[in-house]
């Protein structure tokens, strides 16, 4: 498999991927090159330079995952990418500490004038009165966005004796009061604040967020301060605002446009501190998302599911520590069910009983939908794609859950609905060792791997030796032979473990047997 590494990955991960893939290291393509070579690889890590456009990712043959080495996935086309079932991981802490010490670099640098200060002096000028600053103690820090990086630079301004004021619509006071800032509405920061800092993803709902209206109702000498993304705050507007003197200076880390040339609105402008897009670039933060984000790969090419997926259902490291493995047994008793099925499957209930039902089950349930359709789709079905490809079929996937369990631990049962017929399979863990212990009403005990035939058949002498022997007749060894622990009315259920393909004709002959009231083929390998 290949990885492109882009955008001037740190080599720490590289070299953890270069043990099993081979990987291309270009630190600066163009978007023509990136269209030119994706159809190669079958992992991208980006940083923000590259745009993985819906046109890159139509383009990409073999991709199945894009890493982002840092947090913001602005330069990804997510739903694209959902849609083709790429993975897409970010690392969402691996920069955060990097990001929070330049947002308080930049409140500082700009409050005592630093760079300008140093440009006058490098060129020999020692000017002290020009450039008076203020102090940040006793000012009101105003945080929109409360998330990792704000609550690092709220934590780090309250050291420096700042009353901190945050605006975040999806934190809760709890959190807030745990934080030690005040919660506000948007009006409230953008009125009282000294200091303004945006700590938010750039979405519809936060771009131009702050333009001329806001900066006007602002208190006379307010510093703004944008490390987060460009477009937050309108830069023609913030220009123009600095200049008038109603805003007395800004820092500046993230543009609408990236790379800024010297056209830009805000070069130039006598007050406002700029950096190249510098929050991220630490030795050890980059250190830190690139390991991050190779790791990632690593596990999602393996076909495990990584929990910094952005276009997955989070799960926590406890959670997944719970239920990995029960994955794979998940995925096969999906896959068991849909190859008993004689028909579309129109509804699946997952059912889990025991200490399982205490942690959030929803991926085990992904991995019953994605054995499901595995084996009946073109392309593959994975962690990302198999809830929408359910519904876009029509399957209504529920989840259940019932804390008492009989028999074992922990038990899970797929009932599928079929042309108005219920077929279930129920699945635990021996140890490590996944298990069928039920198919239908019959109780088993089925290693489920290779392939299985499963053939419901009238309880008499001489029923099992005849398909033993037509198989035989076939070529096609038996190594593994069940039969169901129970018998219902006179049936019972037999369940062979195969080691080849069983062709159709010799199926439609199992069918027909005197006997065997059906013949179903389980194959392990393409689920
Ligand atoms: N300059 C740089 O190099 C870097 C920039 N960043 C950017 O910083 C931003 C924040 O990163 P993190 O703190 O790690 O993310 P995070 O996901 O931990 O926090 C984002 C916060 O924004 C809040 N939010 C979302 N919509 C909002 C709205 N309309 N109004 C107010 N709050 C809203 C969320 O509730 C969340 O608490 C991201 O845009 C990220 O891309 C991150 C790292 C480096
Ligand atoms: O992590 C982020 O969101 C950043 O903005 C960092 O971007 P970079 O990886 O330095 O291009």
């Amino acid at each position: 498999m290949k990885v492109l590494a882009a955008d001037g990955i740190s080599p720490k991960g590289i070299e953890l991927l270069k043990k099993e893939f081979e990987v291309d290291v270009k630190d600066k393509i163009s978007a023509e090159e990136l269209l030119e070579i994706i159809p190669e690889y079958d992992a991208l890590m980006v940083r923000s330079a590259s745009k993985v456009t819906a046109e890159v990712i139509e383009r990409a043959k073999n991709l199945k995952i894009i890493g982002r080495a840092g947090v913001g996935v602005d330069n990804i086309d997510i739903p694209a990418a959902t849609a083709k079932g790429i993975i897409v991981i970010n690392s969402p802490g691996g920069n955060t500490i990097a990001a929070t010490e330049h947002t308080m670099a930049m409140m500082l640098a700009m409050s005592r004038n630093i760079p300008i200060a140093n440009e006058t002096m490098q060129k020999g000028e020692w000017n002290r009165k020009q450039y008076v600053g203020v102090e940040l103690r006793g000012k009101t820090l105003g945080v929109i966005g409360m998330g990792r990086i704000g609550a690092g630079v709220a934590k780090r301004a309250m050291a420096f004796d700042m009353d901190v004021i945050a605006y975040d619509p999806y934190i809760n006071e709890e959190r807030a009061k745990s934080l030690g800032v005040t919660i506000g509405t948007f009006e409230d920061v953008i009125t009282k604040s000294d200091f303004i800092t945006v700590h938010m993803p750039l979405t519809p709902d936060t771009k131009g967020m702050i333009g001329m209206e806001q900066m006007k109702k602002m208190k006379k000498g307010v510093r703004l301060v944008n490390c987060a993304r460009g477009g937050i705050i309108v830069e023609e507007d913030l220009a123009e605002a600095v200049k008038q003197g109603i805003v007395a200076g800004a820092a500046i880390d993230v543009y609408t446009s990236e790379p800024v040339g010297p056209d830009h609105p805000l070069v130039g402008v006598p007050g406002i501190v700029l950096t190249p897009h510098l929050g991220a670039s630490t030795v050890e933060a980059q250190i830190g998302v690139s390991l991050d984000v190779s790791e990632g790969i690593l596990a999602a090419l393996k076909g495990e599911p990584v929990a910094t997926a952005v276009n997955m259902a989070p799960v926590s490291p406890q959670v997944m520590k719970v239920i990995s493995p029960y994955l794979t047994l998940a995925e096969r008793l999906g896959g068991t069910v849909v190859s008993l099925a004689d028909g579309p499957v129109e509804k699946v209930e997952v059912v889990y009983n025991g200490e399982i039902t205490e942690v959030n089950t929803g991926l085990l349930t992904t991995a019953v939908v994605k054995g499901m359709l595995n084996p009946i789709m073109e392309n593959e079905v994975n962690y990302v794609n198999a809830p929408g490809l359910a519904k876009e079929r029509g399957i209504k996937v529920t989840e259940v859950k019932e804390k008492e369990v009989e028999d074992f631990t922990n038990l899970i049962t797929v009932k599928a609905q079929v042309a108005g017929k219920e077929l279930s399979v129920e699945g635990t863990l021996f140890g490590s060792e996944g298990r069928i212990v039920r198919i239908n009403k019959f109780r088993v005990d089925v290693d489920p791997h290779a392939r299985i035939l499963v053939c419901p058949h009238i309880n008499r002498p001489g029923v099992i030796g005849t398909i033993g022997s037509l198989l035989g007749n076939n070529g096609i060894n038996i190594s593994a032979m069940q039969v169901g622990k129970t018998e219902v009315e006179g049936t019972s259920l037999m369940v062979l473990t195969i080691d080849n393909d069983i062709p159709a004709a010799v199926m439609e002959v199992i069918k027909g047997m005197d006997g065997i009231s059906d013949a179903r083929l389980v194959n392990f390998y393409t689920i």
